[in-house]
């Protein structure tokens, strides 16, 4: 059992995780990697009704509580159109002593990667404001949903906003997401991704924190200036939540914007939650009213999607033959005396069924 495994006092609980969460009473395989969190690696896979699938391999283990608290709001929220579907959570009992016990989280597959990838390979790392309007409508309808009952999603952020291969936008990661207080409609913990964070809900020195929904707004305000300018405000300053909860409300930096996406931008990020517009107000917000219709600009970044995906696939493959390449020759020198001539190599890598650039 790993070191930071809690002490299970009851062996009842253990028996009644697998108990509710049965393996899949078909095939479940697991292929590439996706990506990796705080909860576990995320993998493609194959679910024998669903098709191909996200499966996200949480370690229950580590945080049994938030782990289990993730797959009920999956389950709550997983059926709106703009979060990555839900479909079903398996035990997997630990394979020796020094592994852990895991709960499989089969999610609808985001084939398009995260908005976070997708600004970072993106010349100039600014995207299309319509496609910036896109981004929040689709990302406010799931808000609109969540806030609606009750509850906070709390770690909106680029790299939890996922594209499908046709370009729809899907939120993920409800580790995080909290219902709020049935009296007080308040959350007191202070949780959150900091360079995100809305000032009401990161703790000052000695004092309680409280909060509602408009916290998850103040995140898409941030995450909106990320699509336009490549990175959060204060990204390379230190203490970001000290600048966050000292200065004004941060701005779009550049004139160019239209005035419907700075206005859009501020309604967002008012320091004060209750002047903050809530997630059904920004929806009628012009900068979204006004955008092209929803079919065009999908179809853009359906495109776009395509494009860097290919150069990556491109540059995979290349970085794969740069690699080959090093080690053919490694090889070859040590058997003779020579370096082979580049040409040799690639000839040997054309055999090999390298592509060539
Ligand atoms: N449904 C999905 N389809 C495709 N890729 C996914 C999907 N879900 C997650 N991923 C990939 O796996 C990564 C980690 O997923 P996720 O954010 O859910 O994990 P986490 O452990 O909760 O992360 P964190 O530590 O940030 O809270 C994502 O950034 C994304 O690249």
């Amino acid at each position: 059992m790993p070191f930071w495994a809690p002490q299970r006092k009851q062996q009842a609980e253990c028996g009644s995780l697998s108990e509710t969460y049965k393996p899949p009473d078909g095939r479940l395989t697991k292929d590439v990697l996706l990506g990796e969190g705080g909860t576990g690696e995320v993998f493609k896979g194959r679910h024998h009704r669903k098709g191909v699938v996200a499966v996200k391999m949480a370690n229950i283990s580590r945080d049994e509580e938030s782990v289990c608290r993730e797959v009920s709001f999956l389950r709550k929220f997983g059926g709106h159109k703009n979060v990555a579907a839900f479909h079903g959570a398996y035990y997997s009992a630990p394979l020796n002593e020094c592994s852990s016990e895991l709960l499989e989280i089969v999610l609808e597959y985001c084939g398009g990667g995260s908005l976070h990838d997708m600004i970072n390979s993106t010349e100039g790392q600014s995207l299309r404001e319509t496609w910036i309007g896109y981004v929040c409508q689709e990302v406010l309808k799931a808000l609109k949903h969540i806030h609606k009952n009750r509850a906070v999603h709390r770690d909106i952020k680029s790299p939890n906003i996922m594209f499908t291969e046709k370009g729809k936008v899907k939120l993920i990661d409800f580790g995080l997401c909290w219902d709020l207080d049935p009296q007080t409609g308040k959350c007191y913990e202070s949780e959150g991704t900091v360079h995100w964070m809305a000032p009401e809900a990161i703790r000052r020195r000695g004092k309680p924190v409280a909060y509602d929904t408009k916290c998850d707004i103040w995140s898409l305000g941030i995450t909106a200036i990320e699509m336009a300018e490549g990175e959060t405000p204060y990204a390379n300053q230190y203490p970001v939540s000290d600048l966050i909860l000292n200065n004004d409300a941060p701005e779009l930096q550049s004139k160019t914007w239209s005035q419907n996406f700075v206005s859009f931008v501020k309604s967002c990020l008012e320091k004060e939650p209750s002047k903050r517009w809530s997630a059904e107000e920004l929806l009628q917000h012009p900068f979204i009213t006004e955008l092209p219709p929803k079919k065009t600009i999908r179809a853009e970044i359906k495109k776009h999607l395509q494009v860097l995906q290919n150069h990556l696939t491109k540059k995979g493959l290349k970085g794969a033959a740069v690699w080959t390449m090093k080690k053919l020759q490694s090889a070859w020198s040590f058997c003779t005396p020579q370096t082979l001539p580049e040409q040799s190599v690639a000839e040997q890598m054309a055999l090999e069924g390298f592509p060539s650039y």
